[in-house]
């Protein structure tokens, strides 16, 4: 569904993304784990096309993301760190505008929207401004955003930073939910997080793959363990 090989990232001397190999298959959850700075946003940066790779090769679905953009970013649905939110428009203007980005038809754009905003959870906030939301409903919004067009593989990147407690809880449920469709790569820096949600786990550190493993109850009680032996203690959360 994914394969990622051999990338690489450089900015001047440093080495955001180095060598990394890396394989999706389809109908799981995937956590991409790794310390603040360690190339998790790169990474995905870079297998949803939004930045150019130094080296090495990220094909989706057997399309070149970077040779034949357009068809390989119609299987990607994504949500960046920050999303990309026009903050005075309603919920549904912003999503129909999106919606008309991604190439979807005026005829069939109501009914896909009025799904999604239920999918995400947002149907009650359609007339609300984006920008008198709590950061817990502006995240659903960027989801809804990123599942628009029914892409096949979904990819976010730290769904959860700054969301409350309960507003977590909420987006992992819709994270799990989501992943019973859709192919999911989360990226995050938080292990509860990761064992919470993900089936198969990606451990990056300072750019380079440490390790890959499927998740199951043993890996889940020692996933902090097994992170602290490969990257180290400092910055561990
Ligand atoms: N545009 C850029 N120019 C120069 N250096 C960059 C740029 N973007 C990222 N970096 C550096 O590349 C490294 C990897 O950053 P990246 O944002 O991918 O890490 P991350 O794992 O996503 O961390 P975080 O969780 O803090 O977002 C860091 O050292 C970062 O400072």
């Amino acid at each position: 569904m994914i394969e990622v090989e051999h990338l690489v990232k450089k900015y001047g001397s440093l080495t955001a993304v180095d060598n990394l190999s890396m394989k999706i298959e389809p109908g799981h959850i995937y956590g991409l784990l790794g310390k603040n700075g360690a190339g998790k946003t790169t990474t995905m940066n870079m297998v949803t096309g939004y930045i150019g790779a130094t080296s090495g090769s990220v094909k989706v679905c057997g399309h070149d993301i970077f040779k034949e953009a357009e068809a390989a970013k119609k299987e990607i649905g994504y949500l960046p760190e920050i999303p990309p939110l026009y903050t005075d428009m309603s919920v549904y203007e912003y999503l129909d505008f999106c919606a008309e980005l991604k190439g979807i038809g005026k005829k069939e754009r109501d009914e896909h929207i009025v799904d999604v905003m239920e999918k995400a959870g947002i149907s009650e906030m359609e007339h609300r401004l984006i920008r008198n939301l709590s950061k817990g409903y502006k995240q659903r919004v960027g989801l809804a955003q990123a599942i628009l067009g029914n892409p096949s593989i979904i990819i976010l990147d730290e769904p959860t930073v700054g969301l409350d407690p309960v507003q977590m809880i909420e987006m992992r449920d819709l994270i799990k939910e989501l992943g019973k469709d859709h192919t999911v790569i989360l990226s995050s820096h938080i292990l509860s997080e990761v064992s919470a949600v993900c089936d198969y786990i990606y451990i990056i550190d300072h750019g380079k793959l440490v390790a890959d493993f499927a998740m199951d109850e043993e890996k889940a009680a020692s996933l902090e363990e097994i992170f602290i032996e490969l990257t180290g203690k400092e910055d561990k959360e």
